[in-house]
């Protein structure tokens, strides 16, 4: 089976006691050390954060959108002002995905083809058609670090013949793809699908590795499976998968999802969550998460999370950030997303720690027994 086409990812280490690997990812913008958490930036923007504050919370990548920057303000326009990096005033690395999730699940009408996925865009109702070709065309136009093969992602309720056809087709994508690439310095990863089903995802994941990219993607999961599931399919991927090239999971995930990829052996996340439930009042913490707009803080002169050492849990008291909240502040969702970011950022540097110190499977092991989940 081939592995990577570039030479831009090494592993330094390996916990002996399970899957986890240190790596180090090097891209125009800058080398990144992995495991590594990406914020997700939709509209080219963090929600709610400046660069200088991803810079602070010790974001290292941060993820962008085919779909969404094709659609406004243009990728064209983007390029002409200088591509991504300049018109958010991000320098380091960035990752874009491909669109065609974002189609699915955005998109009004739509409808798939072996040329693309013809859609409706859900801002004006204009129509659009999405190919392999002119996904490729518009990431690179964006100019990111790294970009992502325009696949189909199936619903978790697809059924066994649904999900291999798709997987037959993403393939076909996935040579358009890399046909289509052309732009030097910029990384293409592959996307492996196949459901929640072993053997489609072992046929996948071959026909993928034998066209050979700069790294891998785990596609199709957190799609509304079973923790289990989504946990069976790691398991049985990470084995197969190139030991010396990047494995992402697209979409994941929560805190103790990443510990488990982490395990496993996988090298880069991506998920709304840390972004989107700060903007709801749900905040990740030592001893789980915590709602802040309950009740129980009005009067909570304290921290919010003792062991963080965040800007955010050194200045203020859980008391102003549930009041900022209910008053519906947009400090709220600023502090809230910073410190949310903070914890997703330092909980990957702590996993790469206890790598590094070939104790992942006690850190493992003590992080389940901390997150009492609470839920207040
Ligand atoms: C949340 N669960 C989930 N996400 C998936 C995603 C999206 C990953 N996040 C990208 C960001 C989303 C916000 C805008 C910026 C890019 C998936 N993407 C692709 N291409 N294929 C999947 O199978 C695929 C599967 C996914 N599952
Ligand atoms: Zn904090």
């Amino acid at each position: 089976m081939r592995g990577r086409v570039s030479g831009t990812f090494s592993v330094i280490h390996r916990d002996a006691s399970c899957g986890a690997r240190l790596g180090s990812l090097k891209t125009p913008h800058g080398e990144i050390e992995t495991p590594i958490f990406m914020p997700v930036g939709t509209n080219a923007t963090v929600k709610a954060m400046t660069p200088e504050d991803l810079w602070a919370v010790h974001a290292q990548i941060i993820l962008s959108n085919t779909y969404h920057l094709y659609l406004r303000p243009g990728h064209r326009l983007v390029e002409t002002l200088g591509g991504l990096h300049r018109f958010m005033n991000w320098s380091g690395p960035i990752l874009t995905d491909s669109g065609g999730f974002q189609v699915f699940s955005l998109g009004e009408l739509r409808k798939i083809s072996e040329e693309g996925v013809k859609f409706q865009s859900h801002l004006d109702g204009s129509y659009h058609v999405l190919t392999p070709e002119l996904s490729i065309k518009i990431q690179e136009a964006l100019g990111a670090d790294i970009i992502m093969c325009f696949d189909e992602c199936p619903a978790a309720t697809a059924d066994y013949d649904y999900v291999s056809r798709s997987l037959e087709m993403t393939t076909r994508w996935a040579k358009r793809c890399k046909e289509a690439h052309s732009r030097e310095g910029q990384q293409l990863f592959g996307i492996i699908q196949g459901g929640m089903h072993h053997d489609l995802r072992a046929r996948s994941l071959n026909e993928i590795c034998a066209i050979g990219f700069d790294g891998y993607a785990l596609g199709g999961l957190s799609v509304g499976e079973e923790k289990e599931q989504m946990y069976g399919v790691m398991e049985s991927c990470a084995p197969l998968m190139p030991q010396d090239a990047p494995r992402y999971i697209m979409g994941i995930g929560a805190p103790e999802d990443l510990v488990e990829a982490v395990w496993h052996g996988f090298d880069m996340f991506d998920c709304v969550m840390p972004t989107r439930n700060a903007r709801n009042g749900m905040l990740f913490t030592s001893q789980g998460r915590i709602n802040i707009k309950a009740k129980a803080y009005e009067e909570d002169g304290g921290p919010l999370d003792p062991a963080c050492g965040c800007h955010v849990c050194r200045t203020y008291s859980r008391a102003y950030l549930r009041h900022l909240y209910r008053a519906g502040e947009i400090l709220a969702s600023q502090l809230n997303t910073y410190h949310n970011l903070y914890y997703y950022l330092d909980l990957m540097r702590r996993m790469r720690g206890a790598i590094r110190e070939n104790r992942f499977t006690e850190f493992r092991r003590d992080f389940y027994g901390s997150q009492t989940d609470n839920h207040v």
